[in-house]
């Protein structure tokens, strides 16, 4: 399926100057919204996977998806202040401005093997955060699974090290 054409391109969102690829229309698509589904679980394969974690707020819409099917926990990363219990927080570069993601401390078990999943992989910022939240819990990264990457802003390089799967690249 060419999943691209399912993606929207709005010019200066949500500041002058980026170029914002919108994944709603893809979500609102039945068929697509599974094919996709289906190919970032055929990323993971037969990787054992206990936990997948969803970064706030686009990584909640395939998460849980994906953490279903592969019969895995799911953990929200969240921004600052949401989460109700005991947590561990980063700060990180976004391609527009900075922010702060917290976790839960008891949402990760020591070993726990995690995919991490997110709409969009752009600066890395995020993803590499999440990697650091999950690695300060004692859990395992697997894989770094994505909808789509912005490959000039080489958020891949910054998981360097990591294995990163995104299904499509801009
Ligand atoms: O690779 P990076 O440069 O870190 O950027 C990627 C992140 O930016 C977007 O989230 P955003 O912070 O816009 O929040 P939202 O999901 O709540 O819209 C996107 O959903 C990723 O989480
Ligand atoms: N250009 C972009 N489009 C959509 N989501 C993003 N997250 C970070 N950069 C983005």
């Amino acid at each position: 399926m060419d999943f691209k054409k399912y993606v929207r391109d709005i010019e200066n969102f949500p500041k002058q100057g980026v170029g914002f690829k919108d994944i709603t229309p893809l979500l609102k698509d039945p068929a697509a919204f599974k094919a996709a589904s289906e190919e970032l679980l055929r990323f993971i394969g037969d990787e054992k996977v206990d936990v997948v974690v969803g970064m706030e707020s686009r990584g909640f819409f395939y998460g849980p998806v994906l953490a279903l099917a592969l019969n895995a926990g799911f953990v929200p990363v969240r921004k600052v202040g949401k989460l109700p219990h005991h947590k561990i927080s980063h700060t990180y570069d976004l391609e527009y401005g900075t922010d702060t993601l917290e976790i839960h401390a008891d949402a990760i078990n020591t070993g726990d093997r995690v995919v991490i999943h997110d709409d969009v992989l752009a600066t890395g910022g995020t993803a590499k955060a999440t990697c650091q939240l999950i690695e300060a819990l004692g859990g395992v990264v697997v894989q770094c699974n994505f909808l789509l990457e912005l490959t000039t802003l080489r958020g891949a390089s910054k998981l360097d090290g990591y294995v990163v799967n995104s299904l499509m690249r801009y």
